[in-house]
C-alpha cells in the first residue's frame, strides 16, 4: 500500500505514509466520471465489433455487463472521491471492484471462439487499449491495477484452448506482448505518479506544520478554529479557545541565547501537546513564543482546567529562567468560551481570549484567566 522503497527514500521530503497511501487511492478515483464515460464509449465500439463478429444480441448483452461492472466500480469510488470515507478502510472492496471492472472487459473473450480471426484481432486490440487507458489512474495503487488487468486478461487465457489453432498463436502473442509492455509502462508511470504525489503530500504537511516545534502552524490553527466554530454552531455546543504565551521569553533569549530559546519552545510545545488528549482538540504555534489551542465541545470549567494543566506541565519541565520572577519557564494563558450563534464574530472571540491573556500577564503571569462570551 505504500510506495516503493527508492521513491520513499527521496531525500528532503517529509510525509506521513498513511497520508500518501490515502492520496494514492484518491488518485484512483479522481477522474472517475471521465473514466466511466471513456469505458462506455470504448465499450460501445467493442460491442459493435462483437455484434459484427457474432450476433448483435451478444454485443448488446456484453455491453450491458460491461456497463454494470464499470458502474459498480464507479459507485464504490463515490465516498473516496467525495472524501466522506477513510479511503484505506475498504481496500479489499476496491480491489474487488477493480477486478469486476476488468472482467467487464475480459467478458468479451467469451465471444472469441465464435468469431472470425479478423474480428478476434480487433476485439483483442480494443481490450489492450482499455487496459492502457485505465493504467494512468489505477497504476498508482498496484493491487487495483493488477486486479483490473487480471480481470481483463484471465478470461482470454481461459478461452485460449477453445480457439482455432491459428487464432491461438495470435492471441498468445497479443497476450504476452501486451503483458510485457504493460509491465514496463506501469513501472515508469507509477514511479512518476508516486513522486508527484509524494511531493504534494510532503508539501501539504510542511505547509500545515510549524518547523521548529512540529505542532500545527498558524494556518492549521485558523483552519481548526474555523471548522470547530462551524461544527459548534451547527450542533449548539460550547467552543473554547486558549492563547498561551511564554513568560519573559525575551529575557530568556537574552540570558541563554537564541538556540536555547528555540530548545525551550520545543519543550513547551511537547508539554502542551501532552495535555491535549481528545481528537477534536488542536494545539498549534500561534506565532513567536505564543501558542493556541482550540477545544471543541468544551465548556468553560473543563477548558479552564486544561489551561491550568498546561501551566503545570510547562512548569514541570523545570527549565531554569533566572530572569523570571518565577525562576523557571512558565506560561500565561488567556481563554475564552462561547456558544456560537449566527451573527457572532469569530474575530471577537479570538480578541476576547487575547484580552484574557493580557489580564493573566498583568496579574503576575504563570496563571490562567478566562472570559465567557455571552
Ligand atoms: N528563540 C526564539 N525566540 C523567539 C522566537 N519567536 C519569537 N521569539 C522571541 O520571543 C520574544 C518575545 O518577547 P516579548 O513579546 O517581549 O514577550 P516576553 O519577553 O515573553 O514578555 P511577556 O510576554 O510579557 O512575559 C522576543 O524576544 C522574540 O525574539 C523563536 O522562534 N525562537
Amino acid at each position: 500500500m505504500t510506495a516503493e522503497k527508492p521513491v520513499l527514500a527521496t531525500p528532503g521530503l517529509k510525509f506521513d505514509p498513511h497520508a500518501l497511501a490515502s492520496e494514492q487511492l484518491q488518485h484512483v478515483y479522481r477522474d472517475r466520471n471521465s473514466g466511466l464515460y471513456t469505458t462506455l464509449l470504448g465499450g460501445l465500439l467493442q460491442a459493435m465489433l462483437i455484434g459484427w463478429g457474432t450476433k448483435f444480441v451478444f454485443g448488446a448483452a456484453w455491453y450491458g455487463w460491461l456497463a454494470t461492472a464499470s458502474f459498480w466500480h464507479w459507485w464504490i469510488g463515490r465516498p473516496v472521491h467525495a472524501r466522506t470515507a477513510t479511503p484505506l478502510a475498504g481496500i479489499p472492496l476496491h480491489v474487488a471492484a477493480a477486478a469486476v471492472a476488468g472482467i467487464g472487459w475480459g467478458g468479451a473473450a467469451l465471444m472469441l471462439p465464435h468469431m472470425a480471426l479478423s474480428a478476434q484481432a480487433a476485439v483483442l486490440v480494443v481490450m489492450v487499449i482499455a487496459v492502457n487507458t485505465a493504467l494512468p489512474r489505477l497504476v498508482i495503487f498496484m493491487p487495483l491495477f493488477y486486479a483490473f488487468a487480471a480481470g481483463v486478461f484471465l478470461p482470454v487465457v481461459l478461452v485460449l484452448p477453445f480457439l482455432a489453432p491459428s487464432a491461438q498463436g495470435l492471441t498468445a502473442v497479443v497476450l504476452i506482448a501486451s503483458t510485457l509492455m504493460l509491465g514496463l509502462t506501469a513501472r515508469n508511470v507509477r514511479a512518476v505518479l508516486v513522486r508527484i504525489l509524494l511531493k504534494q503530500v510532503s508539501f501539504e504537511q510542511v505547509s500545515w506544520e510549524d518547523r521548529l516545534t512540529g505542532l500545527g502552524n498558524r494556518r492549521r490553527f485558523d483552519e481548526a478554529l474555523d471548522a470547530a466554530w462551524q461544527h459548534a454552531l451547527q450542533l449548539g455546543v460550547p467552543l473554547s479557545l486558549m492563547i498561551l504565551d511564554v513568560d519573559y521569553f525575551k529575557k530568556f533569549n537574552d540570558t541563554y541565547g537564541h538556540t536555547a530559546g528555540d530548545d525551550c519552545l520545543r519543550k513547551v510545545a511537547t508539554a502542551l501537546a501532552g495535555c491535549v488528549k481528545r481528537a477534536g482538540d488542536t494545539v498549534a504555534r500561534y506565532g513567536g513564543e505564543e501558542f493556541a489551542a482550540v477545544l471543541f465541545h468544551a465548556p468553560m470549567a473543563d477548558a479552564r482546567q486544561m489551561g491550568e494543566n498546561m501551566c503545570k506541565a510547562v512548569r514541570a519541565m523545570d527549565i531554569k529562567h533566572e530572569q523570571s520572577t518565577h525562576r523557571w519557564v512558565t506560561i500565561s494563558v488567556g481563554g475564552a468560551t462561547i456558544m456560537p450563534k449566527v451573527g457572532m464574530s469569530m474575530q471577537a472571540f479570538v480578541e476576547t481570549a487575547d484580552a484574557a491573556l493580557y489580564l493573566a500577564k498583568e496579574s503576575g503571569r504563570n496563571r490562567v484567566e478566562w472570559k465567557m462570551v455571552a
